[in-house]
């Protein structure tokens, strides 16, 4: 049995009262916007006849053991150092389950009727969410200290269970936290083709943000991964399905302009970043300047990581843009993502500030100064 408490961090999110409310509020928020996409702010709260569906919870079912059939297949993929992950590319599961739904639709599945179905699907979504996060909770009390997250060990089970205890929960090789953040939800948000994609293309990438490293796998990303991000990050293209908009050439070329520059900067950085860290000494970023720090480690100082401290933050935020823009300026529900995500990323920023500044001292500091801005320059 583990202890209570593992290794200690400092509260985030408002600590236990924070959780406490971001447990209910999130899902709240969640419901109101779907139904809000459809027909307006809700006047009362649906009843259960409007959210339970038992076609529903077999569909999602069928979801979840599909995306886990392709995860769980294949070879063992060596995908960071130290760390072996046995499943099949997230790439591949894209396109595997693109060619399984056309195969259903020309077998006559009827997939139009998905969008009515949109509400008891997020209902299950999130009743899988709370229940899985139990189970992770109950798991988190037989692992080992050495299994624990940094953040999610208080002794506070209202916290914790948010936050969630074990960094990265598995049995035997099937690793919960990298297949949830990764499939049923992202695949399940393929409406923007270009960003799923490219998220599953470069997955290996995800195995150094923060909330493989850092955070444990509690509700926060059980809820986010498979609910949150299919239900609310497809907003705009419910609310386009509910209220059409025209678009112009003019404007949708300004638009998809406005798309490739912020993909531009997204994968400029990343890739830059990504490419450092695994050989410094490639010739693609072997001439830009760098800080030392006490760890071995470096920090670009120049290209893009030169010009604010998170420009892959940037290109995100232009692209959440574009992704709103073609549903008009006459309602703000569209925006919602957009704003949305400006709070998530510089919350995230300042937390991953933290963490670098924990990790590299005085080197962080040095960049801070060479590098003022954090996300937009001479702005922020
Ligand atoms: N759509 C969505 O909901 C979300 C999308 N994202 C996107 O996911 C991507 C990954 O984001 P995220 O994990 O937050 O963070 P980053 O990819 O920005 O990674 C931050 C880490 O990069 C390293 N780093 C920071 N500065 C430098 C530097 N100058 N030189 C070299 N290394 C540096 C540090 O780690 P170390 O030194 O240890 O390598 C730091 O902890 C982003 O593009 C983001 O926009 C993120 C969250 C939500
Ligand atoms: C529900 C809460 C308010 C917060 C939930 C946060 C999660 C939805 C996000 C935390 C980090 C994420 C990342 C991505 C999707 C959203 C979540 C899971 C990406 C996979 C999106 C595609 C990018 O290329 C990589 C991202 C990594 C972080």
């Amino acid at each position: 049995m583990a202890p209570t408490q593992g290794p200690r961090a400092p509260l985030e999110f408002g600590g236990p009262l924070g959780a406490a409310a971001l447990l209910l509020l999130l899902p709240a928020t969640m419901f109101h916007l779907l139904l809000a996409a459809r027909s307006g702010p809700p006047a009362s709260l649906p009843g259960l006849e409007a959210l339970w569906s038992p076609r529903a919870l077999l569909l999602w079912l069928a979801w979840l053991g599909l995306q886990a059939a392709l995860y769980y297949c294949r070879r063992a993929r060596r995908a960071a150092p130290g760390l072996t992950l046995r499943c099949g590319s997230g790439f591949q599961a894209l396109v595997l389950t693109a060619l399984l739904v056309g195969l259903g639709m020309s077998a006559g599945l009827p997939l139009g009727a998905l969008p009515e179905m949109l509400l008891p699907l997020a209902f299950v979504a999130t009743l899988t969410a709370f229940i899985f996060s139990l189970f992770l909770y109950m798991k988190a009390q037989v692992a080992p200290v050495s299994a624990l997250a940094p953040g999610g060990n208080s002794g506070n089970p209202i916290y914790d269970f948010f936050l969630g205890r074990e960094l990265n929960p598995r049995i035997c090789f099937f690793d919960f936290k990298y297949f949830c953040e990764l499939r049923p939800g992202l695949i399940g948000w393929v409406c923007w083709l270009l960003y799923v994609g490219d998220a599953l293309w470069h997955e290996e990438a995800i195995l150094t943000t923060m909330d493989i490293t850092h955070d444990g796998f509690g509700f926060m990303l059980a809820f986010g991964d498979i609910a949150w991000v299919p239900f609310t990050y497809s907003l705009q293209a419910q609310f386009l399905l509910h209220h059409p908009q025209p678009l112009e050439l003019p404007m949708a070329s300004v638009i998809c302009l406005i798309n490739a520059i912020g993909y531009y900067i997204f994968r400029g950085a990343n890739s830059q970043k990504n490419t450092f860290r695994k050989n410094p000494s490639d010739p693609r970023v072997a001439g830009l300047e760098t800080i030392s720090t006490a760890t071995g480690r470096k920090l670009l100082v120049s290209g893009w990581w030169g010009m604010v401290r998170h420009p892959n933050y940037l290109g995100d935020l232009i692209m959440a843009l574009a992704w709103s823009l073609p549903c008009g300026v006459s309602h703000l529900l569209p925006y919602f993502y957009l704003l949305y995500f400006t709070a998530l990323l510089v919350h995230r920023e300042a937390r991953d500030e933290r963490q670098c500044l924990q990790k590299y001292g005085l080197a962080w500091q040095e960049y801070c100064r060479r590098v003022p801005y954090r996300i937009m320059p001479y702005i922020y």
